[in-house]
């Protein structure tokens, strides 16, 4: 297949950019996944609990671990001047913000400083139990969320949007507009889950937070392609064979036993 950097100098801009798109979404010829549609996500996600037996717990831990590998490749310890470097987890109401969780309680294990704000939480075992993890690791849960994007540039090296996945739709519902608005304004980098919250997840969102990174779980959702940060990783390497062919996601091969692998 063409790479699209090869077409640069000879094509009108507005062919490259189908091209490009083309590339991305997996309509051309390549190695590259194709970035999946909302109702297609949510239908693996279902397949995946409910044909193939997997538990939220599992998926959730494995989602959680690629997540927390995949920001240690981006940001390694060693390259804050801090030796512990301090990362601001964010966590929805929902399964993003359980994969949150896990990323946390990983980041800790790996050298890093992780603290977590919760607002809103599911009445649910898993999450009390993955809070309780977070908890007897001395992994600090921030009743208030800071309300100056100074103090969060001040505090810490990084910030890890769990908040909001591939469930997310319509207009963003208190207190995540808040945490939204001041994400907007900092100057760290941000990290998203799945999705970069307040995104719609076709369709993006120009207005939105704009991360440095984003990790795509289980094949990359139609609003990467608008994504511009540094680092796009695939984590979530859970998927069989027989469903990645199903949904035609046309995984690019995991090099050895990686648990992610970069994109761009
Ligand atoms: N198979 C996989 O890829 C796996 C993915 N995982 C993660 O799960 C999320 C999807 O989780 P889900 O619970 O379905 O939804 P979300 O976490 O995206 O959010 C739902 C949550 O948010 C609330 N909500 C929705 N819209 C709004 C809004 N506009 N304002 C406020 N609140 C909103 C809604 O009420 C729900 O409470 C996926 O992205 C992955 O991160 C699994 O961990 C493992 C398998
Ligand atoms: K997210």
């Amino acid at each position: 297949a063409v790479r699209a950097g090869s077409v640069r100098g000879s094509c009108p801009s507005r062919e490259w950019s189908l091209l490009i798109r083309e590339i991305r979404t997996g309509s051309a010829m390549d190695n590259s996944p194709r970035y999946m549609s909302q109702e297609e996500a949510q239908a693996v996600d279902e397949e995946l609990f409910n044909e193939y037996k997997f538990s939220v717990d599992q998926l959730m831990e494995l989602a959680g671990l690629s997540c927390a590998v995949a920001i240690t490749k981006a940001y390694p310890v060693s390259s804050f001047t801090s030796n512990f470097p301090t990362v601001l987890v964010v966590c929805g109401p929902g399964n993003n913000g359980g994969d949150g969780l896990v990323c946390a309680r990983h980041l800790k294990l790996f050298g890093y400083l992780p603290a977590i704000h919760y607002p809103k939480r599911p009445n649910k075992t898993l999450f009390d139990n993955l809070t309780t993890q977070c908890q007897k690791m001395d992994i600090a849960f921030l009743s208030e969320f800071p309300q100056e994007p100074k103090l969060i540039d001040g505090a810490y090296n990084l910030v890890v949007d769990a908040i909001f996945g591939f469930s997310f739709k319509g207009a963003v519902r208190e207190p995540f507009g808040n945490i939204l608005s001041l994400l907007k304004r900092i100057t760290i980098p941000i990290a998203s889950v799945d999705i970069p919250s307040g995104w719609d997840v076709e369709k993006g969102n120009a207005e939105g937070i704009q991360p440095d990174m984003l990790i795509s779980l289980t094949a990359p959702k139609q609003s990467a392609v608008h994504f511009t940060g540094r680092y796009h990783f695939l984590g979530g390497r859970f998927v069989p064979l027989a469903l990645e062919k199903k949904y035609k996601l046309n995984l690019p091969p995991y090099p050895g036993t990686e648990c992610v692998q970069k994109l761009s």
